[in-house]
């Protein structure tokens, strides 16, 4: 079970360099002094009171880590320590030493659909147990798909990131205008109710962008990115398309479904033909 540590993380963790920061804080890569293990310490301002502008509602960051807490998945982020002081929490995670999905495409450009698909398996295969539990991450993007190691040749992944994803409660229809622009889904545009199948179109755009390194619905503002998700106006381009097998074009086309029900399942997913050869 996690004890939720009253004392600083700095009694049991070695502070070391700033690995990040983003919406939430920043991440820091620690060390626990009892064994010398490494691993990477989020650390999460929480506000003083309601008023302040600071930091994060303490409410949000409770319920990342209630969902963190009891999730066990080989490709889904571990939570090993708590720390909570009043004005902030630090979570104490596993260290993924490649880094973010999102730098290894960037500095090989793209990928061969073999690559793709051993990242793929692996993200569906963690979604697949996140939505048997009726979670949703909902903010899901090669940058919170992390790296164990980036020099090896099947890199072990883990989804991070846990800031926005809600426990599906059955009937609650659960709205939100969250997520980044590029990735999210019509459904959350247009403000109406969120499933499951919010995190099956990401994924139909992650897929896209590591077989051709270009991002679906990109325009050059977020307004006509959002308007493209809109539209559903996406096309394989010949010039970076032209080597992809249709079975890939065709498991792209049955995520990037306007209708959320029409989409494919994580399950479904791991038994398409272009993923299930494996
Ligand atoms: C080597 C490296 C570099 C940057 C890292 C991380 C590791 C990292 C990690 C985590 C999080 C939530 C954010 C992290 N970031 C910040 C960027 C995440 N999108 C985490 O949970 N484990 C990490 O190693």
């Amino acid at each position: 079970a996690l004890a939720l540590h009253p004392g600083s993380v700095e009694e049991l963790y070695e502070l070391l360099e700033t690995l990040g920061s983003g919406h939430f804080g920043v991440v820091r890569r620690c060390r626990r002094r009892s064994t010398g293990v490494f691993y990477a310490a989020k650390f999460i301002k929480t506000r003083r009171g309601r008023g302040s502008r600071r930091g994060l509602e303490r409410a949000q960051v409770e319920r990342e880590v209630g969902i963190l807490r009891d999730l066990q998945h080989p490709n889904i982020m571990r939570l090993h320590d708590l720390f909570a002081s009043k004005s902030q929490m630090v979570l104490v995670l596993e260290l993924m030493r490649g880094g973010e999905l999102f730098d290894f495409i960037a500095e090989k450009e793209m990928l061969s659909e073999e690559e793709a698909i051993g990242f793929l398996a692996q993200i569906l295969r963690g979604v697949q147990y996140l939505h048997a539990r009726h979670i949703a991450h909902f903010d899901l993007k090669p940058e919170n798909i992390m790296l164990q190691d980036k020099d090896v040749p099947e890199p072990q992944i883990k989804i991070i990131d846990f800031g926005l994803a809600q426990k599906l409660e059955d009937g609650v229809t659960f709205k939100s205008l969250c997520g980044t622009p590029q990735y999210i889904a019509p459904e959350v545009i247009n403000y109406e109710p969120l499933s499951s199948a919010t995190d099956m179109w990401s994924i139909g755009v992650i897929t896209y962008i590591l077989l051709s390194g270009l991002s679906p619905f990109q325009g050059e503002t977020d307004a006509e990115t959002l308007s493209n998700v809109l539209d559903g106006a996406y096309e394989f381009e010949e010039h970076h398309f032209s080597q992809t097998s249709e079975m890939a074009k065709d498991f792209i086309r049955q995520l990037l479904v306007k209708e959320p029900r029409e989409r494919m399942t994580a399950s479904e997913c791991l038994v398409h033909p272009w993923i299930k050869p494996l």
